[in-house]
């Protein structure tokens, strides 16, 4: 089911203080299925599925996905407080001074003034180290040295935006499908290399001719997705290129020329072919740069394959040269559990999209019930399907299931492909209760 989330969200997280990735992704994520909605329970579902209805990575031999990570190293002993505990006895030292020196040492003031060496001594190293206050770790970079750029990225429904960030940013963030509308809000995606940082915004449902659509929800969501376009730094216009040579939409046409027509002092703007890999005479890609190339309001056009990764260098270089000196709005990418959780959701909803080709998908509600990771580092992850209708369940079920089977292998696949360890992956399919009127 699609959610609306107002594409002005994320633009109002950029004017906060950082706040970790993990936890804005989720806020975005959490329309179907966050893992905060795993508290509701399968108290909302009938909690007998039938055992074809799940699926379980551990009824599957896989090979070991490589060594464990190793435990977190052991706290670093403080060599001060460790050389404050070394207070020797003073007779001891008397004795050994003799044994030394050959006399008794030392009156009331050698005392004192050896006290006073040892204080001494006892400040230095511990001002020694004390690390600096600018003292920055590996990769870190000084605020006042940090250069930043949001990006908004629009297109046609099925343009390949999600696989564009995705191939841009370097990690699966939006899932990516054969379906139209598979993003289902918005997904930021980070990108962060050496000084600079750049933020990623999919903006659904910006699209022209919107009037007579069916639903009210739609139209508004449209409206707002338009009126918060502005607010990006730079904005990529996305289209289809192969489908714009075979049938033409006059609504994409439309959207890359008035975008194309407007130039706005704030806002660089650039035009993208995308999915050049499919176009077979590549002289064709001129006919189109020249049926575009009298709008304004585009800095540059860019031919690539989000897909297949042709190109992308080239736009990603050109967007880090827009980066204007702006502290980051995000802590660099880390894989934090909030991002992995998300990441679990992501990965088998792409899934269930490639082998479900019906409705279905955007009916099910899909919910994270429970993460673990278990003391040999692996992890266990269950997700559950709750269908509103006995009929989908069975078709997400396959013959025997068969479907939810395959969805389970090839995410777990892929998951421990990300994550670099082993996951034990439970999918469960069930149906809605049916609420009492
Ligand atoms: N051959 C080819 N296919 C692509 C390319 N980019 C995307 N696709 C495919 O096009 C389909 C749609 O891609 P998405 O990235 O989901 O498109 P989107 O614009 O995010 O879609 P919505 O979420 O519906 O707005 C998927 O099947 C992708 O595999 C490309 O460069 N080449």
């Amino acid at each position: 089911m699609r959610r609306f989330v107002g594409a002005l969200r994320p633009l109002r997280t950029l004017t906060l203080s950082p706040i970790p990735t993990a936890l804005r992704v989720l806020s975005t994520a959490s329309a179907s299925s966050s893992s905060a909605s795993a508290a509701a329970s399968s108290s909302d579902s009938d909690s007998a599925a039938a055992p074809d209805a799940d699926f379980d990575s551990s009824e599957f031999a896989l090979p070991p996905s490589g060594p464990t990570p190793p435990p977190p190293p052991q706290q670093a002993r403080n060599p001060v407080s460790a050389l404050r505990k070394l207070r020797f006895d003073p007779s001891l030292r008397a004795r050994a001074d003799e044994a030394l020196f050959g006399k008794e040492r030392g009156g009331v003031d050698d005392a004192v003034e050896e006290e006073r060496s040892r204080e001494v001594a006892l400040a230095l190293l511990e001002a020694a180290l004390e690390p600096p206050d600018d003292d920055l770790g590996p990769g870190e970079v000084r605020e006042e040295d940090q250069m930043s750029l949001s990006v908004g990225i629009v297109g046609a429904p099925n343009a390949g935006k999600s696989s564009l960030t995705n191939t841009m940013v370097g990690t699966k963030v939006a899932a990516v499908s054969r379906k139209t509308n598979t993003t289902t809000h918005e997904i930021l995606g980070v990108l962060t290399k050496g000084i600079t940082q750049i933020c990623f915004f999919d903006t659904p449902g910006l699209m022209l001719g919107h009037h007579g659509l069916p639903h009210r929800d739609v139209t508004v969501r449209v409206e707002s997705a338009w009126s918060s376009i502005n607010l990006y730094d730079l904005l990529i216009v996305l289209f289809d290129v192969n489908r714009h040579l075979k049938t033409p939409d006059t609504r994409v046409v439309k959207l890359i020329k008035r975008l194309g027509a407007e130039v706005n002092p704030n806002q660089k703007r650039i035009l993208c072919m995308n999915k050049v890999d499919l176009v077979e005479d590549k002289k064709d890609l001129l006919k189109v740069a020249k049926e575009f190339e009298d709008l304004p309001a585009y800095e540059r056009y860019f031919m690539v394959s989000g897909l297949k990764g042709k190109g992308v260098k080239d736009l990603v270089q050109f967007l880090m040269e827009q980066a204007v000196r702006r502290p980051w709005d995000e802590e660099p990418t880390t894989m934090t559990e909030e991002i992995m959780k998300t990441i679990s959701l992501e990965v088998v909803r792409e899934k269930m999209l490639d082998h479900i080709h019906q409705e279905i998908p955007y009916v099910i509600d899909h919910r994270l019930m429970d993460w673990k990771e278990l003391k040999d580092g692996s992890l266990r992850v269950e997700q559950h399907f709750i269908a509103p209708k006995q009929s989908q369940r069975q078709i997400l079920v396959g013959k025997n299931g068969s479907k939810i089977g395959r969805i389970g292998i090839e995410a777990n696949e892929e998951l421990r492909s990300i994550f670099k360890r082993d996951v034990h992956l439970i999918l469960q399919v069930r149906v809605a209760k049916k609420r009492s009127a």
